[in-house]
């Protein structure tokens, strides 16, 4: 493990991760590997969580092509350094960010979402210029072994690797270095995943669990807000990090819901659900356990019917649930839906906040003001309203964890950024010398107020004079470089760093304002005089 590892980290070492024109034609190649390999990879996802060809499409597939679509068109942009803003100190120098790949980046994936959840991050590894070590999560084999196969047919072999494995390997794994690490699972494995990356100050980012809640007012649309919640409860069996866990609603609605439900329940996988080709199975028998003993003692308003041999699990409602119950301590992971009885959005809200922060939380009503008031009063990964799972699929919003749900998030742009340094770059001119005695010893008064002036911007009134006389120097100075310079444009190109060829903007807005002066200007040399004197 160890050669492979180091295997990967000199073929970083070589740069070739890093031109923005290497980096488009892996993000094609993978691209290609969906389309072509389709059926290979819906007949894993399908073989691994008991799904139809045509949710795995839909659930994965469709949004990896969509994550590499919007990464396609956009990475030569998200790559380009961005121009700084510059003080007195540094105007006639060069400030800009620019995004640097970290390294060799580890991606844990975990098995609930075997595709996307590996795959998605990997994409944004790619965007920012690092290697990768992929793990696939052991529980979903089928996709574990597929990506084993297919990811070295389509990509550069030495610089993204799968290692396949449980839980020795990933502890192998995770003693080694890495520039950074992307965990997706539980939240206790998170805590091992932290410590390990802890020893070689690596950066992490944990995309965890909790128990997300979903708020019913009694000013909502009944119908539309159990059938939205149908649908993101029992996708999946239930074994979505974002779906809704329980819900929280006053007790005259408890009954209206559990009709509503049922009946959208029979509507979406008809009556006989064991039958239905939507309808998945628990991972495997342990989960399937954990979940049976969820059920004890509780009041099963709907659903409860199991099978151990195909490990099936009835869409199920509980109601009046006790916040103490075992099925409120943990995550359910699991196609259960206890209904907590609470007085009014008051009290909803202090529940929520009397519990580890979730990674969603959804509220359903008519009431915009409700609405943001519950969102402004909790803390959550990320809240929908009147839908579930949905910000999910927005790449344009951060998706991630808050407290014991996670920290960092990727999707998108976030991706990008989460796997890349902002560089800060100030780039100086060896001329100028005299502008820079200020900071040079010996220390003084009046040094300390021209730092306080360039820095500050503030003026020692006895000087104001003089500070002035150099001010309108330094208008001249920039003023002698935009014209040595001119014309600059927007198309201004030039290059940073040995392997991208960047466009940095110029900072148009300052260079504009300094253009429109109509002051008169003394030339360069008496500004550098009045400084050199001063100091
Ligand atoms: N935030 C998210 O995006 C997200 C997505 C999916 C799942 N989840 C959460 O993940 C949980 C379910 O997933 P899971 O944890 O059962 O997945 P899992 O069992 O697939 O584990 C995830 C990964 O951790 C590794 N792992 C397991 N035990 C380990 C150990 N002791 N040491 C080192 N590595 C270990 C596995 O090999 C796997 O790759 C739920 O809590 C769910 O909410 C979160
Ligand atoms: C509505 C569409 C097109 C997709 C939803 C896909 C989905 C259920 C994603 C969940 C992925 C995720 C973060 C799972 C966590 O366990």
């Amino acid at each position: 493990m160890e050669s492979r590892i180091q295997r990967v980290r000199d073929a970083f070492a070589s740069g070739r991760s890093r031109p923005l024109r290497f980096r488009l034609q892996q993000l094609e190649a993978l691209r290609r590997m969906v389309q072509e390999r389709e059926k290979d990879i819906l007949q894993a996802i399908g073989a691994d969580l008991c799904k139809s060809e045509f949710n795995a499409y839909s659930q994965e597939v469709i949004t990896i092509l969509g994550e590499l679509d919007l990464v396609l068109e956009n990475l030569s942009e998200w790559v380009t350094a961005t121009p700084a803003k510059k003080n007195l100190l540094t105007m006639l120098d060069e400030a800009y960010v620019q995004p640097e790949p970290l390294g060799v980046v580890l991606i844990i994936g975990a098995w609930n979402y075997p595709f996307v959840l590996t795959i998605q991050p990997l994409i944004g590894a790619i965007a920012a210029g690092n290697a990768v070590i992929i793990k696939p999560s052991e529980l979903s084999e089928k996709t574990a072994q597929l990506l084993a196969k297919l990811l070295p047919q389509y990509l550069d072999q030495e610089l993204y690797a799968v290692i396949n494995g449980g839980i020795p390997e990933t502890t192998e794994l995770l003693k080694q270095r890495f520039d950074h690490i992307l965990y997706t699972g539980n939240t206790a494995v998170g805590r091992i995943v932290m410590e390990a990356a802890a020893k070689h100050l690596t950066p992490v980012t944990l995309e965890l669990g909790g128990k997300s809640p979903c708020y019913i007012d009694t000013d909502c649309d009944l119908d539309v807000a159990c059938r939205r919640i149908t649908w993101g409860k029992y996708m999946n069996c239930g074994q979505t990090c974002i779906a809704p866990d329980y819900v929280l609603c006053e007790p005259s609605l408890q009954h209206q819901i559990v009709q509503k439900i049922k009946e959208t329940v029979k509507e979406f996988y008809g009556e006989n659900i064991k039958e239905s080709p939507d309808y998945e199975r628990i991972i495997n028998l342990r989960h399937f356990k954990r979940i049976l003993n969820l059920l004890e003692g509780q009041k099963i308003a709907f659903g409860g019917e199991t099978d151990e041999a195909t490990r099936y699990v009835a869409p199920t409602i509980l109601t009046d649930v006790d916040p103490e119950a075992r099925v409120m301590q943990e995550e359910i992971f699991g196609p259960i839906l206890p209904i907590v009885p609470v007085k009014d959005a008051d009290e909803a809200i202090k529940f929520i906040n009397s519990r580890e922060k979730p990674l969603a939380f959804y509220i359903f009503s008519h009431n915009d003001k409700l609405v943001r008031r519950m969102i402004n009063s909790t803390s959550s990964g990320g809240v929908t309203a009147n839908d579930v799972i949905m910000h999910f699929t927005l790449s344009s919003l951060p998706f991630g964890g808050v407290g014991s749900s996670g920290m960092g998030a990727y999707h998108g742009k976030y991706s990008f950024d989460t796997f890349s340094h902002q560089r800060p770059c100030l780039l100086k001119s060896l001329k100028r010398e005299g502008a820079n005695k200020l900071r040079y010893p010996p220390n003084s008064q009046s040094k300390v107020d021209w730092a306080k002036f360039f820095i500050l911007k503030r003026f020692n009134r006895g000087k104001l004079g003089l500070l002035l006389l150099a001010l309108l120097g330094i208008v001249a100075a920039v003023l002698l470089k935009l014209r040595l310079r001119c014309p600059v444009s927007s198309d201004d190109h030039r290059s940073h760093g040995p392997a991208l060829s960047l466009r940095v903007r110029p900072d148009t807005t300052e260079e504009r304002s300094y253009s429109n002066s109509w002051l008169p200007l003394p030339n360069y040399s008496s500004v550098k005089q009045l400084m050199n004197q001063s100091f």
